[in-house]
């Protein structure tokens, strides 16, 4: 894990912002199309400002969430919603959506015709994820119920995933998917989650702190 210390947000929002269009230019210039997946959640936004206004072929570029909460896009907690607000406009209006809310009363109804479409974009070319204070990554929640199966090497790319620390049911992307990314991005701010971070570098296991098993090749942004 490579950590990197920022001397204030707004720098780390900007300087993420530019790393990740760098490397989908990188991505870009070797294949005919790129993949990107960013988390939902409050942290993100900001990044999402300076990225949508890359001067990159946004055309070529598939867009996912790494995880999303199971609600309308009309709801204020829908991770899609902010996406469309923040990071799908501007240049980044021409990339591709890759969907993972449908609306059904649950994910599980969905969760077969959705994962169809993110493994034609495998491996991700960046992802970007995102991190709680209870050590979730995504939404690979500590006591969710299908943790296990999500976190094991040959899980499925996409699950449908409740836990006691989610306020409702969720979809994510598995362990696998995110490891496999060519290039990969942890975004923390604030004290708590630095102390979360280093509670799950020394956790035993990631069934208690998920966010242990993306750590390995990750290179970690972190400002005050
Ligand atoms: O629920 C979620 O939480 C995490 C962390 O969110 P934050 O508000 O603390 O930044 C986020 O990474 C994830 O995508 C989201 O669904």
């Amino acid at each position: 894990m490579n950590l990197i210390d920022y001397p204030d947000q707004d720098m780390m929002m900007l300087d993420l912002a530019d790393q990740i269009a760098s490397e989908l230019v990188m991505a870009l210039e070797h294949g005919e199309r790129a993949s990107l997946a960013v988390p939902g959640g409050s942290t993100p936004g900001p990044i999402f400002d300076a990225l949508c206004a890359a001067d990159l072929d946004w055309s070529r570029v598939d867009v996912m969430l790494t995880d999303e909460r199971w609600v309308p896009e009309t709801h204020p907690r829908s991770n899609t919603a902010l996406l469309r607000d923040r990071l799908l406009t501007s240049r980044a209006a021409k990339a591709n959506l890759i969907p993972l809310y449908h609306p059904t009363e649950t994910p599980e109804e969905s969760v077969e015709a959705l994962a169809d479409r993110i493994e034609g974009c495998l491996p991700l070319s960046v992802v970007l994820l995102g991190m709680g204070e209870d050590m979730h990554t995504a939404s690979l929640f500590p006591g969710a119920d299908r943790l296990e199966e999500a976190l094991a090497p040959h899980a499925p790319a996409l699950l449908p995933m409740r836990a006691p620390g989610a306020v409702e049911p969720r979809m994510t992307l598995s362990a696998r998917v995110l490891n496999s990314a060519v290039n990969k991005h942890l975004v923390i701010t604030g004290r708590l989650k630095r102390d979360a971070l280093a509670r799950a570098m020394n956790a035993e296991d990631a069934m208690e702190a998920p966010v242990k098993i993306v750590l390995g090749a990750m290179t970690v942004h972190w400002a005050a």
